[in-house]
């Protein structure tokens, strides 16, 4: 790629680049190989009535865009609502989960996706839901070059598709200003 780019090959800093670049990816999407579903295997019993909605906020990632190889990082807010007498997680594995589906190369539709889907096919819930802001360095730093702009993304099943209230106290709950990435 360097020799491809005219970029010299064999001045100090850069001998070593081609290893260095490849860790880098290596280590960005080391999570390609390893399942996130596990971090949802160990259960706790919920509240036997009126569980209430669980929602963890300002969950930090960071991922390879799966277009340019180039970071894109933002904050996730996830919740579900565990059916009666169902099972929940502990708090971290929702963070853990967010940040394993973001070690790989990956796009923000499809990471909110996964997220809402591993919670509902491995709880059982009356919902599931995923907000994620993030700032794009390939759109933000080259190519349109729209320093500051944001994606948003949601993600919504069950109850929180089905109920406006659901859906609208979930939004409530999620800060529109969490963003720590804006290139
Ligand atoms: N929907 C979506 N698009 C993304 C995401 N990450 C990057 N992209 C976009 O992927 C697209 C790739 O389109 P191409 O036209 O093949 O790439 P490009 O020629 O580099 O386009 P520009 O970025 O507009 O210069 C770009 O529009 C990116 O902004 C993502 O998570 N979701
Ligand atoms: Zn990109």
């Amino acid at each position: 790629m360097l020799a491809c780019l005219g970029i010299a090959c064999e001045d100090e800093h850069t001998i070593r680049t081609p290893e260095r670049f490849v860790r880098a990816m290596a280590e960005m999407t080391a999570g390609r190989h390893r399942d996130p579903h596990r971090f949802l295997d160990v259960t706790f019993p919920a509240e036997p009535t009126d569980p209430g909605m669980i929602v963890v906020t300002g969950v930090r990632f960071v991922s390879l865009c799966q277009h340019h190889l180039l970071p894109w990082a933002g904050t996730a807010s996830v919740a579900y609502i565990p059916a009666p007498g169902a099972r929940i997680v502990g708090l971290s594995k929702l963070a853990r989960l967010v940040k394993e589906f973001a070690a790989r190369p990956q796009i923000q539709e499809r990471l909110g996706q996964q997220i809402v889907h591993a919670i509902d096919t491995k709880l059982s819930t009356i919902g599931a839901a995923c907000v994620i802001r993030a700032s794009h360095s390939c759109m933000n730093l080259r190519g349109a070059h729209a320093q500051g702009a944001h994606m948003v993304t949601t993600h919504v099943l069950g109850a929180f598709h089905d109920d406006p209230t659901v859906r609208a106290e979930f939004l409530s709950l999620t800060p529109t200003t969490q963003l720590d990435h804006n290139w």
